[in-house]
């Protein structure tokens, strides 16, 4: 007789390959004199994740990545390395040199009387002569720098010298990258394309990275998740795309690029603005909201009727930006109210001022929230455009 044989698989399987965190930050605050810059922020890096590290100037970004590095010691918290606490305050602090993370930085230095090639096989002291001078090689290539190996870095531009200090920062393979603003000092070209060939280097190394950076469009651009921060405190933490269609907040929104704001008070669970009626019942009747816009969101259409231009939504101005063009927008709702947005729009598109137009939303880029000062409560407009 057949006997069926179920497989039983072993239960700890799956706690036995859980992949160690590469980095954490627990409850990390940190002050300057009476100043504190740093307020109890958790993070999380996972094995071959590149986390982005975004806000404005001064909330405490690069703080947070030389706690990380060891650079700054420790005041609150717990930062870990692969699953070892390497600070803790009052307890441990492991310097930076025996951490093993990469670190590189916007205007990293290079040996001045080394070679290129000697520079990259600086951290590589512990493996053999040959083995170290493939590995730095390689990483010379990958970054479009193995023609100057041999040249000295006085005699390479700013854009060749931070590829080099990127190689010489991946070529012990660190399993953590530590990277503020790197790019931030190079032309917008250049700067585009070594961000693509850091990108892909970081991948094929598989290296977990922290990425510090003031420019949302670096952050969607390196990241698999952003942590975005705003005085000390992130504000939230996820995909790019979870932070450009989900944001938490009004800040969120207006980081990632300009934003169309308009108010309305919350009526049948519905906010009625002059560009359509968004869904908002997870705010208190009767309450004040805003609804934010983004340009790419408003979706135009001319309208034949030129003769009742002043009835409707039109054009007040058209301007060519590129790759997508401008669109100045009044939109009137039907009980007379009047608003100026901005639209943009792919491509070449320049009606004529005047030009009567209907608009149309793209509900997944309009976010409700409840008004500055209003009873709390915030959410992603779910409506219908008028
Ligand atoms: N060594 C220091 N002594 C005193 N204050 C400091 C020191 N380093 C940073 N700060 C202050 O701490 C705050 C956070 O600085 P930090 O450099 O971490 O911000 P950031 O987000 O990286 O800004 P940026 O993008 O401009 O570099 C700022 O107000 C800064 O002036």
């Amino acid at each position: 007789m057949a006997t069926t044989k179920t497989p039983t698989a072993p239960t700890h399987t799956l706690e036995a390959t859980a992949p160690v965190t590469a980095l954490s930050l627990s409850g990390v605050r940190h002050r300057f004199d009476q100043h504190v810059v740093v307020k109890g922020v958790e993070l999380t890096v996972e094995p071959g994740e590149v986390v982005c590290l975004l806000g404005p100037s001064g909330c405490g970004k690069t703080t947070l990545l030389r706690i990380a590095a060891g650079l700054e010691v420790l005041q609150e918290g717990r930062v870990s390395l692969r699953g070892d606490t390497v600070a803790a305050p009052g307890r441990r602090h492991v310097p930076p040199e025996k951490r093993s993370v990469g670190l590189a930085f916007q205007d990293s230095a290079l040996f001045p009387h080394l070679s290129v090639l000697e520079n990259v096989m600086f951290g590589l002291k512990p493996l053999p002569a040959a083995k170290r001078r493939e590995r730095a090689l390689a990483r010379l290539e990958q970054l479009g720098m193995a023609n100057y190996a041999d040249t000295y870095p006085h005699m390479l531009s700013g854009g060749q010298q931070q590829r080099v200090a990127l190689a010489r920062a991946l070529a012990p393979e660190p399993r953590l990258m530590l990277l503020d603003e790197p790019f931030s000092s190079l032309d917008a070209r250049l700067r585009d394309q070594i961000r693509d060939d850091t990108l892909h280097v970081l991948k094929k190394v598989g290296a977990a990275t922290l990425l510090v950076t003031h420019d949302p469009e670096e952050a969607m651009f390196m990241a698999d998740r952003i942590a975005l921060m705003r005085d000390g405190t992130i504000v939230q933490t996820g995909t790019p795309r979870e932070l450009y269609c989900a944001p938490c907040d009004p800040f969120v929104v207006t980081f990632f690029g300009e934003v169309n704001e308009l108010s309305g008070v919350v009526t049948n669970g519905k906010v009625t603005t002059p560009v359509g009626t968004v869904e908002a019942g997870w705010l208190p009747e009767g309450s004040d909201a805003t609804v934010m816009v983004r340009p790419e969101a408003l979706r135009i259409t001319e309208r034949p009727d030129s003769a009742t231009a002043h009835e409707h939504s039109h054009v007040v101005m058209a301007k060519l930006l590129g790759r997508s063009s401008l669109i100045h927008l009044c939109a009137h709702s039907q009980s007379g109210e009047e608003a100026h947005l901005h639209a943009r729009v792919p491509g070449v598109f320049l009606p004529a001022e005047g030009q009567p137009v209907t608009i149309d939303l793209d509900l997944s880029q309009v976010f409700v929230f409840a008004a500055a000062g209003a009873a709390a409560g915030a959410g992603t407009a779910h409506g219908e455009a008028e």
